[in-house]
């Protein structure tokens, strides 16, 4: 049971980790502070490279910060891990399963492993909808199964938190379809299921809240509404001459772009200074909307710098300064 004080399931707080390459120190993660409520889907979310593996491996021991402190369900971690790793099941890299054993056959192993009764065998395979496929050999299992076979097998011990990064990396839409529907089974039960991804479309509609980093850093943390919510409107503007249109609203210092042969006006943009101003020129809207962002357009906001940094690997430092772990 998590004790009173713990409203967090996960809580980081000014996580930093440099990985040594050839061409100097790599930040990978930098100043993080993440909090995951206990309870609910938390969607952690970035493009490639922002950290979120880095992030995922340190919390669970597999890789050492270089500062920063990190909690799950209130307890120091790596320092009381120990006490806490009862409570977690994590997907971090792709399970090894026998190909030629049945699925409830690679579980039971597992099970016995871990000194878990028989009896969770079927029920964790009831709550990954694999039960009618439990006598099937692996190999022939789509990817999608695969994948809730290794959610299957971290439900085994019964956690209340579950890490599982990038689940859906590979799946067609049916097989990403279904870990939603589990993940969302698993948070209904009352667990806090903590999922990493770079396409928002594959956690947003599941996601109770979200974390959205960038380059090792906190950039937005919320439910989606109150994220979408913080960042203002933009106005959508059919005309007749978008090219003049578009000047005569850039000079008044909006910023305009193009969608589908209309102009949107993003930012603080008031429909009726857009008329305005456009009439003013003798030139008249046929169409004005109010559009409201989207969690996508947020997140690609957000992210633009890293996307655009990509190709340059900004995240490097001198090979002089901070510490090097492992
Ligand atoms: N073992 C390593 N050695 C050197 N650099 C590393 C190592 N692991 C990760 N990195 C670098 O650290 C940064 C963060 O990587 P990380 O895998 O944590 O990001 P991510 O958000 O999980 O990305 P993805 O969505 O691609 O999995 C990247 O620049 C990556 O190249």
């Amino acid at each position: 049971m998590a004790d009173a004080s713990t409203e967090w399931a996960v809580q980081t707080r000014e996580l930093r980790k440099t990985y040594l390459t050839r061409r100097g120190r790599r930040v990978a993660v930098d100043g993080l502070d993440l909090r995951v409520p206990v309870g609910g889907v938390h969607g952690f979310l970035g493009p490639n490279g922002s950290g979120k593996t880095t992030t995922i491996r340190m919390l669970l021991g597999l890789a050492r910060a270089d500062s920063g402190r990190m909690r799950i369900f209130g307890r120091p971690v790596p320092h009381e891990l120990p006490d806490v790793v009862s409570r977690v099941g994590a997907i971090v890299e792709s399970p090894k399963f026998f190909p030629s054993f049945t699925g409830a056959k690679n579980l039971s192993l597992l099970a016995e492993a871990i000194d878990v009764g028989r009896a969770r065998v079927e029920t964790v395979l009831g709550q990954t909808g694999l039960t009618d496929r439990a006598g099937d050999r692996y190999k022939t299992y789509s990817l999608g199964m695969k994948q809730r076979l290794a959610i299957a097998a971290t439900l085994l011990k019964e956690p209340d938190l579950l890490i599982f990064d990038e689940p859906t990396n590979g799946l067609d839409p049916a097989g990403i379809h279904e870990i939603r529907a589990t993940m969302r089974r698993l948070a209904d039960e009352g667990r806090t299921v903590l999922v990493s991804s770079h396409i928002l479309a594959e956690v947003e509609q599941v996601a109770d809240t979200v974390s959205i980093i960038g380059r090792g850093r906190l950039l937005a943390s919320g439910t989606v509404e109150a994220i979408v919510g913080q960042r203002t409107a933009a106005v959508r503007v059919g005309i007749a001459d978008p090219g003049a249109a578009r000047d005569v609203l850039t000079a008044s210092g909006l910023a305009v772009r193009d969608d589908d042969g209309h102009l949107v006006v993003d930012g603080e943009a008031d429909p009726a200074r857009i008329t305005y101003l456009l009439a003013t020129h003798g030139l008249y809207v046929h169409e004005l909307t109010r559009v409201r962002a989207g969690l996508e357009s947020v997140f690609l906001d957000l992210t633009r710098e890293e996307h655009l940094g990509a190709q340059g690997d900004v995240g490097e430092e001198p090979a002089t300064t901070a510490g090097v772990a492992r």
